[in-house]
């Protein structure tokens, strides 16, 4: 398979309207940059030192995070990421309003997501045959398949931020299909309806700390992990302009005017997305769940 064609740029030259426009952009070492503190891979090391054992955590200090599976079994590794999930929410916060800070004006005002994914992705054969078992963890544990992120609850206009923790390789990655990017994709809310025009799939090979950026409405899933490494990824998102939700999303999320948060105006960060249809649609999808079900009508 080959891999995505990358345009290379810094925190400062870097334009969200060229992401939102198809580019998969790359900032080298960009997680560091933002990270001020203490770095992922360290926290990470410590998650692994008090859930499986500090000789793991020691272990896994020489043989690098990409052997996590050899340290550690599946329900460690589950545990890891759930304890690593919680120690870094307050940072990956942090992390956002840092990036909000850190790149030149944009065209259009940034707004923050508080969206948080650890995607520890081990070795298919480590994984093999517990799909049903880890069926929550789709996405953060075992592969997701392929879809648009606007089809669940992010705005149409949202950006990934998908920071390699630990190498990224081209086998145990990302796969995206550039062709398809805004293509009129049928599918089931969940899944991808097959035989549709969507192009060829492209791969992507990132090092330590690099942070690639893509629009969430590229069609894109794990690339499952015929390699030898777990590949370890936080995501963050943002958005690129007032959020706008996908008429049929299944869910909604909220996106802040970061100049609001930590101010007394705090409560109204979130307004520019909480007044939208799309948020109108959540209301009505959560009052109709509500409802007894003899009143409901099917069909
Ligand atoms: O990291 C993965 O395997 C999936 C990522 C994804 O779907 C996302 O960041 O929206
Ligand atoms: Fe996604």
């Amino acid at each position: 398979m080959p891999l995505a064609t990358l345009r290379v740029t810094t925190l400062r030259e870097l334009d969200l309207g060229d992401v939102l426009a198809g580019e998969l952009v790359v900032v080298r070492g960009g997680l560091d940059q933002l990270a001020a503190g203490r770095p992922f891979a360290h926290t990470a090391l410590e998650c692994v030192a008090a859930v499986a054992s500090p000789e793991a955590g020691h272990r896994l200090t020489s043989l690098g995070l990409e052997a996590l599976h050899t340290v550690a079994e599946v329900a460690e590794i589950r545990s890891v990421r759930d304890e690593l999930d919680r120690r870094v929410r307050p940072a990956a916060h942090q992390l956002l309003l840092r990036f909000a800070e850190k790149v030149s004006p944009q065209r259009r005002r940034l707004y923050v997501s508080d969206h948080l994914g650890v995607r520890i992705m081990p070795p298919r054969s480590c994984v093999d045959g517990r799909e049903g078992q880890l069926r929550d963890y789709t996405g953060f544990l075992i592969p997701t398949d392929a879809h648009v992120d606007s089809w669940f609850n992010t705005a149409l206009n949202s950006v990934n931020l998908w920071m390699a923790v630990s190498r990224v390789r081209h086998d145990n990655g990302l796969l995206l299909w550039p062709d398809a990017y805004r293509s009129p994709l049928r599918h089931d809310g969940v899944r991808l309806v097959p035989h549709q025009q969507i192009g060829e799939p492209v791969e992507v090979e990132l090092g330590r700390g690099d942070v690639l950026l893509f629009a969430g409405d590229h069609l894109h899933a794990t690339r499952p992990n015929t390699g030898p490494e777990t590949r370890w990824v936080v995501t963050k998102r943002i958005c690129l302009g007032p959020p706008r939700y996908h008429p049929h999303a299944t869910g909604w999320t909220p996106y802040a005017d970061p100049r609001l948060l930590g101010t007394p105006l705090a409560p109204l960060a979130p307004l520019r997305s909480t007044l939208t249809t799309g948020r109108a649609r959540q209301l009505l999808r959560s009052t109709r769940r509500s409802l007894p079900l003899r009143g409901r009508r099917y069909g």
